[in-house]
């Protein structure tokens, strides 16, 4: 790993999570991790996958997930298989959003089912974000987005406008039912939406907002 900031940032989030892990494993059978897609949380996953943890004791799952293929190049679960799940590390228990079913409606009871099976609340939510304000799947533009924040269902399929696949997204309420949660985010650009968030209110302009008060640690690097 380099010594850019943002490798340094990666390593540092994965020794804090790496803790917390441990923290909550001290006293209770098991802990869950719930991480998010995209591109910037690559290094976080190395790092974390280096870290010494009872990881037969480690759940992990997806904030969201685009209902591709597992072996489709934009696919979460691929990502997380690839650079999360990788020697010691994949030992723990990962639990995918997607099913055999055509589309995220049809697979999205099953989808609950197994996150029900979960050791909530999470020991840890890792938030991404993009330039939208959005998270995990809420997206702005989501006709579901109102739904997704506030139902108390798990999980719930997005179809967006901007995006072009469908998604299945965990729901506000679920994302919530963290012990800590975690907003990993590198760039001026996101830094200024960041800003932007913590000025207003509206959750539907950007919806990061949901999740400004939980409290959130910010994780940011040029
Ligand atoms: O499935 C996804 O894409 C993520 O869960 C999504 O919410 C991501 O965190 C942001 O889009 C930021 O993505 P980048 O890290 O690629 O900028």
């Amino acid at each position: 790993m380099s010594d850019s900031p943002r490798d340094q940032l990666a390593l540092q989030l994965a020794e804090a999570v790496a803790e917390a892990l441990r923290v909550d494993l001290a006293r209770q059978d098991n802990a869950l991790l719930v991480v998010s897609g995209g591109s910037t949380p690559v290094p976080f996953f190395e790092a974390l996958a280096a870290c010494e943890l009872p990881w037969e004791r480690v759940q992990v799952t997806l904030a969201d997930e685009r209902w591709v293929a597992e072996a489709a190049e934009d696919s979460n679960a691929r990502l997380v298989r690839a650079h999360l799940l990788q020697g010691p590390a994949a030992a723990a228990t990962f639990v995918p959003l997607t099913t055999a079913d055509a589309t995220p409606e049809q697979g999205a009871d099953a989808v609950a089912e197994r996150l029900d099976g979960l050791a909530w609340p999470a020991s840890v939510v890792i938030l991404g974000m993009g330039g939208d304000g959005h998270t995990a799947s809420l997206f702005p533009d989501s006709r579901e987005l109102g739904l997704a924040l506030t139902t108390d269902a798990p999980a719930v399929a997005v179809r967006t406008p901007s995006q072009p696949q469908p998604r299945i997204t965990l729901s506000a309420d679920r994302l919530h039912q963290a012990q800590r949660h975690i907003l990993h985010i590198t760039g001026g650009d996101k830094r200024a939406v960041l800003a932007r968030a913590l000025s207003g209110d509206d959750v539907r302009e950007l919806p990061i907002r949901a999740f400004l008060a939980c409290p959130l640690a910010t994780y940011w690097a040029p």
